[in-house]
């Protein structure tokens, strides 16, 4: 493998894996391989491809994801690319810094302390000493591990340690990043942040991205590569690749479930008023009497665990609160019924006119929704005295929601839809979790008024 500091133009190739391959020994006994090692001929033993004869380039700029099965080679290959495996066959050709988040813990000296091993990293990937001194409070602000930082790893936690090595990555200029999505997650608020880094990072850097997770890969990756018992199956643009990387998991999962087709006969419903389309899910009831819902935790909001924060100061969010239909709170709230969000500001200063606004993000930092004040409150006086307190509630049906973490954005501007001034915009207000897997498919799933199968004769 071969690297260089100098980085071709944006859109040439930084990556090109050629023929790559590689093989290992499995022997049958340990003993076999002990005999192999101490005497250099060869013993019994078969081979076994880990990656055959793959191919392909990844231009600079680009964020390409890997998916595949357990097994199917994606850390092998990330590993050679990475520069810490050597192939068997083939040769693979990376320009540039690369920093890799691969195997929990790899990249660490489990005596050394936190620190020690930032240093070692850190100059492993190419930092001076003093660049080093120069970005570690940086280092130790991302991790937000606090005086486990003079421990030696050895001691840490799974998390502690991924955020450590997270926060190494995302400070040493590097310019392809490798991450293995699996080991990005610790709390939410720390999976926000390096999804955040990793979204902002995409502006310049290049990314090889593996994911079990087929959404993530169509949301965060232009292109994906699929790799099936160490080749590559198909190579194309995410969305194309992740569709049919799902069909062929989804008739995995059907190959021994072949039935009948049944048609259902069902009267065919009068179309109802538009307004209908607000209620909530006609199944309801059903779905009450099978036990079928979407249940929300939801937590309180503490401005010390909230993201970082931007504005001009003129106003402050002073609490953001999700409520249940009545407006009470209610740690437990349902997917598919009405809730309200209310946000909380608080004028520093006389503003002119006050919007305030809300993001649903998910796990991946990817905004689901959002609302603002704005044009229910065109014509109102919404002007606010210095030190007035006001209270914005949106009173909405929540989405069904896949299970997993949900982030609330708040923020509160002065000004008008198209021209205004941030006042004070505040990430990961709120964090609330769907706890149930009613939903698999799609990011958020949406009441339905009425699902109607007509019979009709064929032509
Ligand atoms: N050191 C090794 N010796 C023998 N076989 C190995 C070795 N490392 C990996 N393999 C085998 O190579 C194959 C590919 O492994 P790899 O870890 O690259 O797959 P993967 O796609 O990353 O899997 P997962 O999604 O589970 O992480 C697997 O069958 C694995 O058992």
């Amino acid at each position: 493998m071969s690297s260089e500091r100098q980085q071709p133009a944006l859109g040439e190739p930084v990556i090109r894996v050629d023929g790559v391959g590689k093989t290992y020994r499995m022997y049958e006994k340990p003993s076999q391989r002990l005999w192999q090692a101490l005497t250099g001929r060869d013993g019994k033993h078969r081979e076994f491809h880990a990656l055959r004869d793959v191919s392909f380039q990844v231009r600079r700029g680009e964020t390409v994801g890997i998916i595949g099965r357990n097994g199917s080679g994606k850390s092998t290959l990330l590993q050679i690319i990475a520069g810490t495996l050597r192939p068997t066959t083939g040769t693979c050709q990376v320009h540039g810094r690369v920093a890799a988040l691969l195997e929990l813990g790899s990249g660490f000296n489990p005596d050394f302390t936190g620190r020690e091993n930032v240093y070692l990293n850190g100059t492993i990937l190419g930092l001076t000493r003093a660049q080093i001194d120069e970005r570690m409070q940086q280092i130790l602000d991302f991790a937000d591990i606090g005086e486990f930082i003079d421990q030696p790893v050895r001691s840490y936690s799974s998390g502690m340690a991924v955020r450590l090595a997270f926060a190494v990555i995302a400070h040493v200029d590097a310019d392809i990043l490798i991450v293995d999505e699996a080991l990005s997650v610790g709390d939410a608020f720390f999976a926000q942040k390096c999804m955040r880094f990793l979204r902002n990072f995409q502006k310049h850097g290049t990314l090889l991205f593996v994911s079990h997770d087929a959404a993530a890969v169509t949301n965060l990756c232009s292109r994906a590569i699929w790799l099936e018992d160490g080749q590559v199956r198909m190579e194309g643009s995410a969305g194309a690749i992740v569709e049919a990387y799902m069909a062929q998991q989804h008739a995995r999962g059907r190959a021994d479930a072949v039935g009948e087709v049944v048609h259902v006969d069902v009267g065919v419903e009068r179309r109802r008023q538009r307004e209908e389309a607000c209620r909530e899910d006609f199944r309801k009831k059903l779905m009450d009497e099978l036990g079928v819902c979407n249940r929300l935790a939801v937590f309180e909001f503490d401005p010390d665990r909230a993201g970082p924060q931007f504005g001009a100061g003129g106003a402050t969010i002073v609490d953001v609160a999700l409520l249940d239909a009545e407006g009470q709170p209610a740690p437990l709230l349902s997917g598919g019924e009405v809730v309200n969000l209310r946000i909380s500001v608080r004028a520093n200063k006389a503003l002119e006119s006050t919007i305030v606004g809300f993001y649903v993000k998910d796990r991946l930092g990817q905004r689901l929704f959002g609302d603002n004040t704005y044009l229910a409150y065109r014509n109102a006086d919404t002007s606010m005295a210095a030190g007035e307190v006001i209270d914005a509630t949106f009173r909405f049906r929540m989405p069904v929601l896949p299970s997993g973490s949900y982030m609330v954005d708040a923020a509160v501007a002065s000004g008008s839809q198209d021209d205004h001034t941030q006042q004070h915009w505040l990430h990961d207000a709120l964090e609330f979790r769907a706890v149930d897997e009613t939903m698999r498919h799609g990011l958020v799933g949406i009441p339905m008024a009425a699902i109607e199968i007509a019979r009709r004769q064929g032509e």
